[in-house]
């Protein structure tokens, strides 16, 4: 045991419940130290059958706990911000899951305090770069093959979301995802958003706007529209395509078992974002573990997850007023390459 990276894991919920699974099971080189959940019961679930791990409800305990070395972050958005101040306070390593803090102004009191440390502690949840699609479109982008990107189509299906979910969590929750990707895959900030609201769908929960439609502009001219449907009921789907000046890539049809019985023919679609990311998750932990245990940090940053709040904060102005939002980021602390690779 004292070789491995000793985590605490705040949040027992899906994630974090998928995350401990994760870190005991399938990662090298970490094992779960402690786990901090308000509700008991779901921490010791999430933990029953593991040895030294110790149950908190106060994620500030957990964090003292021996054998802590580094945070894993699976609270909901709202509580990161004091879990990564209070990692940064004692030099703990973190894994932090998206959105980073929902609000850019707590988005922004993370990236000072991290610049003040000096180096970077935080990695950012955003699996998505660890997703073998993702990786090979943007090493097609990168290689310049098709030239110039100049628009993304991306599609971002869920079967249905969860009772708390708010018309502002299509974007601040789930588009982060596309917003986040977008810039990496295109390496350009984002600079205005538009949200166009199709009907909603009588599948959706009363008073959710869902679908709806939203429209990026980048920095050096190409433009990201995002459908994004959460309760569209039939599949988990996560769909980009790159149109580039001289070809066109696409990612995320399903690639899956295909079924043919009774004259027909069936293909099987994820229902869940753990079971079409299961890879990318495994990837991204076991980088995040790795890179810690070598003193490094790697990955998306403090600074990917405030561009990615600004730019969804504009997302719902955007969605409330109907109109073209710009977006303001503050100055880059020089901590932080332009959008980390
Ligand atoms: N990367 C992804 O694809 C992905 C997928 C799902 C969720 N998430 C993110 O993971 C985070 C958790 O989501 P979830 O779906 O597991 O939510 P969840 O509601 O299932 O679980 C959250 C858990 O955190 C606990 N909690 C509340 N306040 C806390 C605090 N201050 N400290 C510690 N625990 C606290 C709750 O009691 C609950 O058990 C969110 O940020 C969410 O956006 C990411
Ligand atoms: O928190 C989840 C998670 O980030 C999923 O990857 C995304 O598909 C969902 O829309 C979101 O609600």
């Amino acid at each position: 045991m004292g070789d491995l990276l000793g985590v605490a894991v705040l949040g027992a919920g899906h994630m974090g419940a998928d995350h401990i699974r994760r870190l005991d099971g399938v990662v090298s080189g970490a094992r779960v130290a402690a786990v901090a959940d308000p509700d008991t019961d779901r921490a010791k679930e999430a933990v029953a059958g593991l040895d030294g791990v110790s149950v908190h409800t106060d994620p500030v305990s957990a964090l003292a706990a021996p054998g802590v070395q580094a945070v894993l972050v699976a609270s909901p958005g709202p509580a990161h911000e004091d879990a990564l101040l209070a990692a940064f306070a004692r030099g703990l390593p973190v894994l932090c899951e998206k959105p980073m803090v929902p609000d850019s102004t707590g988005a922004l009191r993370v990236v000072e305090a991290e610049a003040r440390l000096g180096r970077r502690l935080a990695q950012i949840g955003f699996m998505r770069r660890y997703d073998a699609e993702y990786r090979r479109l943007k090493s097609l982008l990168d290689d310049g093959g098709l030239g110039r990107p100049l628009m993304l189509h991306c599609t971002h299906r869920n079967v249905s979301s969860p009772p708390h979910f708010t018309s502002a969590m299509l974007i601040n929750s789930s588009v982060s995802h596309e917003i986040d990707a977008a810039r990496w895959l295109l390496g350009q900030e984002l600079t205005a958003v538009t949200v166009l609201r199709p009907a909603s769908s009588a599948g959706a929960p009363e008073g959710l706007i869902d679908p709806q439609f939203v429209l990026f502009e980048t920095e050096r001219g190409a433009l990201v529209d995002v459908e994004v449907f959460v309760n569209c009921g039939f599949g988990y789907q996560v769909r980009c395509e790159a149109v580039c000046e001289r070809g066109s890539a696409r990612i995320g049809d399903e690639h899956t078992m295909v079924v043919t019985a009774r004259g027909g023919a069936r293909e099987e679609v994820a229902q869940d974002y753990l079971v079409r990311f299961a890879d990318a998750y495994d990837r991204e932990v076991q980088a995040w573990v790795d890179a810690t245990r070598q003193g490094r940090v790697s990955g998306p940053s403090v600074w990917d997850g405030y561009a990615a709040s600004v730019v969804a904060e504009a997302g719902v102005r955007a969605l409330e007023t109907g109109g073209r939002t710009t977006v303001e980021l503050a100055p880059r602390p020089d901590l932080y390459a332009e959008v980390s690779r």
